[in-house]
């Protein structure tokens, strides 16, 4: 197997078909919908809440709600479905959890998505847990991880799950790599198409986008869908607590791992960081469209499916030659 990461590719250019990157469709359809962009915020406490997700179903974005406030889910999903809005909620694996999806199905409450979202996603309760959502939610689309193996995503396939989420460790918060040795850290775009090859459902590929280019690269690679913490961290509308230093604005970002989240040190592997506040995240999403949507041109196409066989080089880090913005 080859092994690279996001900074070692550099995707090759064909001939324009398009007068404008206006043209260009960035559309993607995932679970029966058509979202605007490939891309979702990460389900943690620090990147997504409430008002965040309903604003996100409103514009046609992809949204998983996390899972750290598990008293307000039923009401969360009966909320959205009043608006007219679909709701994509979080599940783990603990008993209470396959408690609570007795429970939605008893008030027949459907929520159109469920991210079943533990750290070791390959493991017989995940399986347990997709065919026990399958079992009285058969109507909602599955996502199971996250996992970083081809097996791992075959065994979820065939269990149930209707897409699976690959990142074991490459997150900008995260310390797995260090605390445990294992992951896809440092090779996490090699492992999504190690993954994508097995794959016959749609792959979230989850952790590791630094750049708005490595959506583009991630496409390339097998994924439908980005799961994008850091760069969605640092905005007014992300509900990390904002933090002034030095005289500049920042805001807290921390993992769902983390001590921070946890609210005791046990099992830790994520970390805190502080991230610049950049703004509104209708601007980033505006830009990560304008961005792919000339991806999407240099791949000689008018929509997602030019980047998905488009040549590429790998240079090892050739994209950070004194080229940071
Ligand atoms: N994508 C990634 O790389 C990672 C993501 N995370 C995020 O952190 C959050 C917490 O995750 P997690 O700790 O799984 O959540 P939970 O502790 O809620 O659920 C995991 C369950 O699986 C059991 N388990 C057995 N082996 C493992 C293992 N190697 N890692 C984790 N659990 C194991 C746990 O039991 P017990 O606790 O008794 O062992 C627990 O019952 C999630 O939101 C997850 O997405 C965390 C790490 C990596
Ligand atoms: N190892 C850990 N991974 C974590 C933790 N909390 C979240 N995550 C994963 O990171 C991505 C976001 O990655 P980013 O590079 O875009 O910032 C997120 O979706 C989770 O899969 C954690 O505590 N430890």
């Amino acid at each position: 197997m080859q092994i690279f990461d996001y900074e070692d590719i550099q995707l090759i250019p064909n001939k324009c078909i398009v007068r404008s990157r206006k043209e260009v469709d960035t559309t993607v359809e995932f679970g029966g919908r058509t979202f605007k962009l490939p891309v979702v915020p990460a389900n943690m406490q620090t990147i997504i809440d409430e008002p965040l997700a309903q604003w996100l179903a409103e514009n046609d974005y992809f949204y998983v709600m996390h899972r750290f406030n598990p008293e307000r889910r039923a009401d969360f999903v009966a909320d959205m479905h009043s608006k007219g809005l679909f709701a994509s909620i979080s599940v783990g694996v603990k008993p209470e959890e396959f408690a609570f999806v007795k429970e939605l199905a008893g008030h027949k409450l459907n929520p159109e998505y469920i991210t079943i979202d533990i750290a070791h996603g390959h493991s017989q309760i995940v399986i347990d847990m997709i065919q026990h959502i399958k079992k009285y939610l058969p109507d909602t689309f599955v996502i199971a991880g996250n996992v970083g193996t081809p097996e791992g995503v075959r065994e979820l396939e065939n269990a149930g799950a209707d897409a699976t989420k690959v990142g074991i460790g490459p997150g900008k918060v995260c310390i797995t790599k260090l605390k445990t040795g294992f992951g896809t850290g440092g090779w996490q775009l090699a492992a999504l198409r190690w993954c994508a090859k097995a794959a016959s459902k749609p792959i979230i590929t989850d952790g590791g986008i630094r750049n708005n280019g490595d959506i583009a690269k991630s496409l390339r690679f097998g994924a439908t869908m980005c799961m994008i913490g850091s760069l969605f961290a640092g905005h007014y509308e992300t509900p990390g607590k904002k933090v002034e230093k030095d005289g500049k604005m920042f805001q807290e970002y921390y993992g769902s791992a983390s001590e921070y989240q946890k609210g005791a040190h046990h099992n830790v592997e994520g970390k805190k960081i502080l991230l610049p506040l950049k703004g509104h995240i209708a601007d980033t999403l505006t830009e990560m469209k304008e961005d792919l949507q000339s991806s999407v041109s240099y791949a000689g196409g008018r929509d997602l499916e030019a980047l998905r066989k488009v040549d590429y080089v790998i240079v090892k880090n050739s994209i950070f030659n004194g080229d940071q913005y």
